[in-house]
């Protein structure tokens, strides 16, 4: 569990961390979103303590991650590409990191195994690709069997089977009642993968809600109709909840709050004809693009 209260983090002028108020709860993959420059880098980093907080606080299933006796054991972080010493194996490297933390060499092959690593686990690291390095990163954060799991854009430069290897990996994780946070700025990758979505701009968040609500928010539930007579029609589908809009004159309406498979049935018991009936789809990456619009730090001007 992560729990943020007015985490605020400024740098000289530039506020890069705005008041964000947010938990991220056990059991299930919550998604960190934001355009560039959100501010997502620098909330993760200030929740395993690489930077200090300006004002408000960020703990770690309960306490701030610097007063864990053991903080591996806690939280494993995949941050920025380690520095890992490229002379070194991945064997290495892990047992390395298991010796300063009390962890077991049989916990260093368990993880070797999990990440995929076993072929290549003997190799110098300096000659992995970007993907068994991302496994690496992967596998020192599994080592200490965290409860919470944080990972800052963990499918960047992936191939799709390390894609799909990371999502199954994430979900499992979930599965088993751990949190597993994890940030992106790509939409479509987030959909496949996260519960819960956090989206943040500009420091700030701009919704806490799950992948449905977001799309629906962006009127994704919206149908489509075409009719001969929009004006009985629109009449025979009103209540509550229900919004119909459309021109007077014009043949097509825009109906919220009933399925295209409604409307089709009152349409049919009613004799009325339809010339179309369409669920209008607001993808994902529109929904964002609407949401996040205005706290894009640098948008593109056309030259
Ligand atoms: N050490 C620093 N000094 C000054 N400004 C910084 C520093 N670190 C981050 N910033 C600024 O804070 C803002 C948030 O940056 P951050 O890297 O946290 O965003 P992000 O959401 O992770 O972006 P990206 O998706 O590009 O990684 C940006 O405007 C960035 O330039």
């Amino acid at each position: 569990m992560i729990e943020a209260r007015e985490l605020t983090k400024t740098y000289g002028e530039k506020t890069a961390v705005d008041g964000l108020t947010f938990t991220v709860r056990p059991g299930a993959v919550t998604g960190f979103l934001g355009p560039n420059g959100a501010g997502k880098s620098t909330t993760m980093r200030m929740i395993v303590g690489l930077d200090r907080p300006t004002s408000g606080t960020v703990t770690v299933n309960g306490r701030p991650y610097a007063d864990h006796p053991a903080p591996l054991r806690e939280i494993g972080a995949l941050l920025e590409a380690k520095a890992i010493h490229p002379g070194r194996s991945a064997f290495d490297h892990l047992m390395a990191l298991a010796h300063t933390h009390g962890i077991s060499r049989h916990r260093v092959e368990e993880v070797i195994e999990m990440t995929g690593l076993a072929q290549v686990a003997r190799k110098r690291a300096g000659a992995f690709s970007l993907g068994m390095g991302q496994r690496l990163g992967i596998a020192a954060a599994l080592l200490g069997d965290p409860e919470t799991l944080m990972l800052d854009e963990p499918v960047n430069g992936l191939d799709p089977d390390g894609v799909l290897w990371i999502r199954n990996l994430l979900t499992g994780l979930a599965a088993e009642g751990r949190t597993v946070f994890l940030s992106s700025h790509l939409m479509s990758e987030m959909a496949l993968v996260a519960d819960h979505l956090i989206v943040v701009g500009r420091g700030r968040i701009l919704a806490d809600t799950t992948v449905e609500q977001l799309v629906r928010e962006a009127g994704g539930d919206t149908v489509l109709v075409a009719t001969a007579d929009p004006v009985r029609l629109r009449s025979l589908l009103a209540g509550p909840g229900v919004e119909v809009t459309g021109r007077p004159g014009s043949e097509q309406l825009m109906v919220t709050g009933r399925t295209a498979r409604e409307i089709g049935f009152t349409a049919a018991e009613h004799g009325i004809p339809l010339f179309e009936l369409t669920k209008h789809e607001v993808s994902l990456e529109e929904a964002f693009m609407n949401l996040t619009h205005d706290a894009v730090e640098y948008v593109a001007s056309a030259a």
